[in-house]
């Protein structure tokens, strides 16, 4: 059985998406939900499914191990980003090479990188008056929104589009395509 751990920050629809996806899945299952915010709708996600948590504290991610020892103990082999909005530090990263996998809810390499996040994003497709947008499934490396793409889907921009209305567009493809996109990965 391949154990996922997801790293949200947020509400957690992909999280969601993802757990039903897998959700009796013969081969690959969401083992823990880790996440950086206290309160966070995600946390709420993970109770609803009888998923183990885990709160992550700044210190530590960041200047100790990046929990690298807790994950290998839970046997987690797969690490997915949905609406993480820290970043993933070298340990973990060496510790998981090729095995943490982030969405983007834009087309890289455009609108990527330190600031590029939810709304932000849309605000500047928006305000540079593109005609599309889309995501992009990418491996992790030490930077933001570096990795290798493996997977993008884009859809209209329209003209009288705001950042919420672009948001529940992209939402659609990302609910579409990240579970399906990670089970390759996985295959
Ligand atoms: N090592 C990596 N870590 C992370 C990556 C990555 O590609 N490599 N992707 C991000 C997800 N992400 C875009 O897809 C992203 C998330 C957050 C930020 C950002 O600017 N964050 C702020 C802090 C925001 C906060 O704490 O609320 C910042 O760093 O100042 C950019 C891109 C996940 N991690
Ligand atoms: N750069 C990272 C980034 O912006 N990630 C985005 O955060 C949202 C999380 O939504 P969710 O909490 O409902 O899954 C998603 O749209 C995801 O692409």
């Amino acid at each position: 059985m391949k154990r996922i751990a997801i790293f949200a920050s947020g509400a957690g629809s992909n999280a969601r998406k993802i757990i039903e996806h897998f959700n009796h899945h013969p081969r690959i299952s969401v083992e823990l939900i880790v996440c950086n915010k206290p309160g966070a709708g995600v946390l709420n996600i993970a109770d609803e499914h009888g998923i183990p948590t885990l709160l992550l504290d700044k210190e530590q991610f960041f200047r100790g191990n990046a929990y690298v020892d807790e994950l290998k103990a839970d046997e987690i082999d797969f690490i997915v980003l949905a609406g993480f909005l820290w970043k993933v530090p070298a340990a973990l990263i060496q510790a998981y090479p090729g095995k943490i996998v982030n969405i983007h809810p834009a087309l890289l390499p455009n609108y990527g990188g330190k600031g590029m996040y939810g709304h932000f994003v849309h605000e500047a497709v928006i305000a540079n008056k593109e005609t599309e947008s889309g995501i992009s499934i990418h491996l992790v490396d030490e930077l933001y929104d570096h990795g290798k793409v493996v997977f993008q889907a884009s859809c209209e921009v329209k003209a009288d589009d705001t950042p919420e209305t672009l948001a529940q567009r992209i939402h659609e493809l990302e609910h579409k395509h990240f579970a399906p996109v990670i089970e390759t990965l996985l295959s």
